[in-house]
């Protein structure tokens, strides 16, 4: 550890937002904490831990054409319910962007049952998923007393890749604010150079596979544990090493660094939990 790192407050990751206990009838999601959760609903396939992160959620934003996944994805996870009701139920406090993908019937609907609708349909400079995390930080007000706040997108990746880069993009706009992008496959989120990192993973959802990105810019030295390719003291850059198809052993990842990186890892065994269920 050098003398910078020392001087470094540690950060702790731990995605209990995920985090479920299993019993014969269900899984019962273990994470009582709602306060501090925030949801995005992207315009991308919703992975199936939405409904459960909603549960889990003080505020849901659906971006733009977000608020026709939600609408159409109801019936679909829920089919022996009214659909009506369902997504009654679920209803978004919020629908932001430049409104140029929600279905006018699915905004009226919404509308009707008083869900603020916020048209930026001005500003063709930022995403919908930029807009809707400025509406959290600075129009909501719930930042301000929630210094623990975790911003958790879904619908995020593996889905258009200009889009994909878009919501990457996203995470270095606002590199304060804990930002977490979510499809069935992979979590994703940066970690700032003003921290050392310490990853707690749940490896009964997490794992094995994960990648450390320098997508910002080149790194010089980042140190990890907890990793089958661990790096010591590396530099990383596109055309030369970055850490993909690495993978977790254990429970405690550490990475020490001295630019911000991207941390991913798979989520696909939560999947498999809840298709069990
Ligand atoms: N295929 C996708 N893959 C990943 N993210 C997506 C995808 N489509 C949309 N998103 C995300 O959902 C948000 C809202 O999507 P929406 O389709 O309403 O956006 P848009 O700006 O109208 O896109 P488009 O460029 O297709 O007109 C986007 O800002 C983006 O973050
Ligand atoms: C250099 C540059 N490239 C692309 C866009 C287009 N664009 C970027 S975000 C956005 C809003 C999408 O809802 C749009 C249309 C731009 N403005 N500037």
């Amino acid at each position: 550890m050098t003398k910078k790192d020392a001087s470094k407050a540690e950060l702790y990751h731990r995605a209990t937002f995920l985090h479920f206990e299993k019993s014969n009838e269900c899984i019962n999601l273990t994470d009582t904490t709602t306060d501090t959760n925030v949801l995005v609903v992207l315009n991308y396939q919703l992975p199936l831990i939405t409904l459960s992160l909603w549960e889990k959620a003080c505020f849901r934003i659906c971006a733009d054409g977000g608020a026709n996944q939600l609408y159409d994805c109801l019936p679909e996870l829920l089919p022996n319910s009214d659909p009506t009701a369902l997504r009654t139920r679920y209803k978004p406090d919020v629908i932001k962007g430049d409104l140029d993908s929600v279905r006018s019937e699915v905004k009226a609907f919404y509308e009707q049952i008083g869900t603020i609708v916020v048209d930026e349909s001005h500003d063709q400079d930022t995403t919908d998923l930029h807009k809707c995390i400025s509406y959290v930080l600075n129009d909501h007000g719930l930042s301000a007393g929630k210094p623990d706040m975790k911003i958790l997108v879904v619908g995020a990746l593996g889905g258009r890749l200009d889009h994909e880069f878009g919501n990457l993009n996203v995470l270095y706009s606002f590199p304060k604010t804990r930002i977490i992008l979510l499809s069935d496959e992979s979590m994703a989120f940066l970690l700032s150079k003003e921290f050392t990192h310490k990853i707690h993973i749940n490896p009964s959802i997490e794992g094995p596979y994960c990648g450390l990105i320098p997508l910002g810019q080149p790194s010089t030295s980042t140190k990890t544990t907890g990793l089958k390719w661990n790096l010591e003291e590396a530099s990383m850059e596109f055309g030369g090493l970055i850490s993909v198809c690495n993978q977790i052993e254990g429970e405690l990842v550490t990475v020490l660094l001295d630019t911000d990186l991207l941390w991913t890892v798979t989520i696909e065994k939560l999947n498999q939990h809840l298709k069990r269920n």
